[in-house]
């Protein structure tokens, strides 16, 4: 057999910010390729709908209502939810937003909340889910950047402050719990339309700049994300960790 395998059949997947955008479909993709979820986000009816929707595919479903900031609460909500027997196998560090101020007026409240929500409370998130892969000696943890981690733009100096951070933090775990066999990589995606990008997205002219930087000439399309996603949790990426992988149409590598 030289095809790897791509199910996720009997793992536990948790992911934050999983009732919109680009959690959701990562966490609707994970469902269907056969793992039970936990569905972490801050509104009670929209995680009790995507819980809904998982267990309609036949897989179980965790509900966990809590803001990222107060990852403390994510982490008893799971203990008190979760079997006995069962721990987290793959961790999505997907919850994010930003708050689009210039550098001259970046308030220390803004920086605060951005600074918890994309970047705190991946990094103890991973710690928590990572005690549970050393013990099983088995792990899939992905973070969600952003180009803003690679290239300058100008969406916020404080946001791609913190996307740069996750990913020298993925690499720096996936340094320390590679002989655990935990693999921790993160997703870069350029534009796709979402609720986080939905009101910058109404402006023509802005989506022309956008379009203009990126050599496909289109916006991306969150089911083009999941596919990566579920590559990174599965088998079949087992030797690749400490990465990041930009879905962005080609953007990063857009020179002149
Ligand atoms: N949509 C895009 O064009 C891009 C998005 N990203 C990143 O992708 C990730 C997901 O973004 P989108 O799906 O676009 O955003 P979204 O706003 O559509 O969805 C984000 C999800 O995270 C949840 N969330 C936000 N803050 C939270 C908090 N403090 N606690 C718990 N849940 C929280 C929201 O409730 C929602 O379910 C973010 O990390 C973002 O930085 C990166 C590059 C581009
Ligand atoms: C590509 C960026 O991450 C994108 O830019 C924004 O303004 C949004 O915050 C998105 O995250």
């Amino acid at each position: 057999m030289w095809l790897p395998s791509f199910s996720l059949e009997d793992k536990l997947a948790a992911i934050t910010g999983a009732t919109k955008g680009i959690g959701y479909a990562i966490a609707m993709a994970y469902a269907e390729a056969g793992a039970d979820i936990i569905v972490i986000a801050r509104t009670k009816d929209d995680v009790h709908q995507v819980v809904k929707e998982i267990e309609q595919l036949g897989r179980k479903a965790y509900p966990v209502v809590a803001d990222v900031k107060d990852y403390q609460s994510i982490i008893d909500q799971i203990e008190a939810l979760i079997p006995q027997e069962k721990s987290i196998n793959i961790l999505v560090n997907n919850a994010g937003m930003n708050i689009r101020s210039t550098a001259l007026e970046v308030t220390e409240a803004e920086w605060e909340t951005i600074v918890q929500t994309n970047m705190r409370s991946a990094f103890f998130l991973s710690q928590y889910a990572a005690k549970a892969m050393k013990d099983n000696q088995s792990g899939k943890i992905i973070n969600i950047s952003s180009v803003a981690g690679e290239v300058a733009l100008r969406t916020g100096v404080v946001y791609g402050m913190t996307k740069s951070a996750i990913q020298q933090m993925t690499k720096n775990v996936a340094l320390e719990w590679g002989p655990y066999n935990i693999h921790v990589n993160a997703i870069g995606p350029w534009y796709f339309p979402t609720s986080l990008t939905e009101e910058l997205l109404k402006d023509e002219s802005y989506v022309n700049d956008i379009l203009r930087r990126t050599p496909m000439n289109r916006l991306g399309d969150v089911k083009e994300l999941a596919g990566a996603a579920v590559f990174l949790a599965s088998e079949a990426s087992n030797y690749i960790t400490g990465q990041t992988l930009f879905i962005d149409g080609g953007m990063t590598i857009y020179g002149f």
